[in-house]
């Protein structure tokens, strides 16, 4: 419509920008916005805007199209549903806690405290949340005068497709001066910032200090049914608003939603945090953008965009980021093009699921382990839904640092998911200022609690195995029951003893033709690179290096002796062909940077290899 009221030559005369420019522009102080394609320049109009100039200043970056001709319905719908949601707490919630937090309940309810302390601001947020939410927003049919004064603020057009220089290795993986230069063209959904208003917000832990607050952001015109943006770990967005008059962008983990409806982020409400303070100051209907989703290892990755050149196999083309060119948004989407997984799920497993996952986590490092319990959870009840069976292999094991126990996010919630997790999740506190009586594990996270932590786990470290061996991984025919049930626990799951309580005793159940060893009482050995080592004999660095469980029939299978384990192969599946398999596992660490570089080195001082490692600086 816009475009009748510019003359044909302008229209071709004009200058292009891209998404990324227009952010860039944006974010160093421009008044763009994108209408019909056209790019905008709003810096002299939005005071005298008859609808008034905080409505356009909420929209500088953003495609305003609809928002101009209001073609979207004016209603805000906060789309999460809570029922399936497994992160949003439910009414039911479990009092039968066993571990460490159970005692502690009261100090973990961040809800409470903050009703009791409700200021006059606060109480007109819970009225506004109550009431006014979906409030229809103050749009309006722009008139024939309004589409000409658009008309001459008109600066350029927008290139919804970006062409992006890639190098691209030859087939034959020959030298560098054989490099050749090419254009791939990258959808820039992601790229463009969308409108969002806060439609709820809540404390999910119990600090005065450093509260954390949970805050739900629906989009301003959803459009149709079409779920996109959905969230796999790994995961996170951008989020951009005006504080101070000048914009400013943060990165976020979004737990549950998706963009194209409506998002949960939980955000550390620091003392002097520029972006975390403003947030939280605002009433519900606030209005913010996002853009998103990016790879959180594809983010580290891009800087390194120099040393990404390698040898390709003939049989395969690599793309690779420029050399030149460094961290931009668009190497994010390259990233995240080879495929549909993140970098945190297991790209070798068809359903990106881990077998053996140990999550070591400090503070609102919790983020990303959250995506992946709700994510490997989401997939086994999907697998049971589609087999009718409970194929339950994948265990998570998380050790949660805090200062205190206010400190700790959602420990009520992880309770819940941890008791209803039918052993698949085990979950582990670890307080540096602990209250009296507490009694799970004491201080900062450091080798000497990682390796507390490892041997309460009871459980064989399942490494990465190497490169050559993945081929075999398709089929993951085993079910993996490392637990401590007692003798009689049987091959279907049953919820577990609390885990800080081993047993003494020992289970292995295997299946008739996979008993080569079975009945012979071997100690702990673990089978390193070809070699069947006793537990006993390892020291640290041998104890961990890329060890496997491989339960082929044609080598040994390797149990526990020393304390209660069972490994538990499907009857089925096992007599099949096909029964065989290794499990993957891995270690991911999130946490404060101090934090992060301790378990760092103390998990290469325990010998694990950068390989078993995903540390998510
Ligand atoms: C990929 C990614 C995902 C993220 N996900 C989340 C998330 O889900 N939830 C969340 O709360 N944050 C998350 N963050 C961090 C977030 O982007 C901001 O850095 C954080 O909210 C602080 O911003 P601010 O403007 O409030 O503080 P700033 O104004 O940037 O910092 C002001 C002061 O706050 C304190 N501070 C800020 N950040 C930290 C920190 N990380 N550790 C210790 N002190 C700090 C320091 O004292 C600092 O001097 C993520 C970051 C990345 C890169
Ligand atoms: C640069 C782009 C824009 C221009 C040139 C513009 C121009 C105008 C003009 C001239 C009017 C007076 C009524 C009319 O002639 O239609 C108006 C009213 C209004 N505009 Fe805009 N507008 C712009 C963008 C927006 C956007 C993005 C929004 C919403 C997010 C918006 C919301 C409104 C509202 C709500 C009114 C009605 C005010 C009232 O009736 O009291 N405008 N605008």
């Amino acid at each position: 419509m816009l475009h009748a009221h510019i003359k044909f030559e302008d229209y071709i005369n004009l200058s292009e920008f891209t998404w990324d420019e227009i952010n860039e522009r944006v974010q160093r102080g421009a008044y763009l916005v994108v209408c019909d394609g056209l790019v905008v320049d709003m810096r002299d109009f939005y005071s005298v805007h008859p609808g008034g100039g905080q409505i356009l200043l909420n929209v500088i970056g953003t495609d305003i199209t609809n928002d101009f001709y209001k073609s979207h319905s004016d209603k805000i719908i906060e789309d999460i549903d809570c029922s399936k949601s497994l992160l949003i707490p439910k009414d039911t919630t479990s009092q039968n806690y066993s571990s460490v937090l159970a005692k502690h309940m009261e100090h973990l309810r961040g809800g409470q405290i903050f009703q009791k302390r409700m200021s006059v601001a606060k109480f007109i947020d819970y009225i506004n949340v109550r009431y006014y939410s979906r409030e229809p927003l103050a749009q309006h049919v722009h008139s024939r005068f309004a589409i000409q004064k658009m008309a001459t603020m008109v600066i350029g057009k927008v290139n919804e497709k970006v062409c992006e220089r890639c190098l691209v290795i030859p087939e034959d993986g020959s030298a560098c001066q054989n490099i050749e230069r090419k254009s791939v063209e990258i959808d820039t959904k992601s790229i463009k910032f969308h409108r969002y208003k806060l439609t709820s917000k809540k404390m999910v832990n119990a600090s005065v200090k450093y509260p954390v607050m949970s805050f739900t952001f629906s989009k301003i015109h959803q459009d149709g049914k079409v779920y996109t943006g959905k969230f796999l770990p790994g995961h996170y967005i951008e989020v951009q608003s005006r504080v101070n008059n000048q914009i400013v962008i943060r990165s976020y983990t979004p737990l549950e939603g998706c963009l194209s409806k409506s998002f949960i982020i939980y955000v550390k409400i620091y003392p002097r945090g520029l972006f975390s303070q403003h947030l939280n100051e605002q009433l519900i209907g606030y209005e913010i953008q996002a853009r998103g989703p990016f790879d959180v290892c594809n983010r580290n990755r891009s800087y390194l965009a120099s040393t990404m050149i390698e040898p390709l196999s003939p049989a395969q083309k690599k793309i690779i980021c420029s050399p030149t060119k460094l961290y931009t948004p668009y190497s994010r989407l390259i990233g995240a093009l080879t495929t549909a997984k993140t970098s945190l799920l297991n790209t070798d497993s068809p359903d990106g699921c881990w077998d053996e996952l140990y999550m070591i986590a400090g503070g609102t490092g919790i983020t990303p382990m959250l995506q992946l319990i709700k994510y490997h959870l989401e997939q086994s009840m999907k697998q049971k839904n589609d087999n009718d069976k409970y194929v339950s292999y994948k265990r998570m094991h998380l050790i949660f640092g805090n200062c205190n126990i206010e400190d700790v996010i959602n420990g009520e919630l992880l309770e819940d998911i941890a008791l209803s997790s039918r052993g698949q999740l085990t979950v582990t506190y670890c307080l540096s200022e602990p209250p009296p009586d507490w009694g799970g594990l004491r201080g900062r996270i450091n080798k000497q609690i990682i390796k507390e932590w490892m041997n309460l786990m009871q459980s064989t470290l399942l490494l990465t195995p190497s490169k050559s061996q993945m081929n075999v991984l398709q089929s993951h025919s085993i079910r993996h029951n490392i637990n401590m049930q007692s003798q009689n626990s049987s091959p279907t799951l049953e919820p577990l003893l609390p885990f800080m309580q081993p047993q003494s005793e020992e289970t292995l159940k295997i299946s008739p033709n996979l008993q080569c060893m079975s009945e012979t009482k071997l100690p702990l050995s673990i089978e390193s690179k070809g070699f069947i080592i006793q537990s006993e004999q390892l020291d640290d660095i041998q104890k961990y290096e890329d060890c496997i469980i491989d339960v082929r029939p044609n080598l040994k299978p390797v149990f526990s002796s020393k304390k209660s384990r069972s490994l538990a192969i499907d009857t089925d599946l096992a007599n099949s062909e096909e029964s065989y398999g290794l499990l993957q596992g891995k270690i991911i660490v999130s946490g404060p940077s101090d934090m992060l570089s301790t378990v760092e080195q103390a998990l290469f001082e325990m010998g694990f290899k950068e390989q078993n490692l995903i540390i998510l600086h």
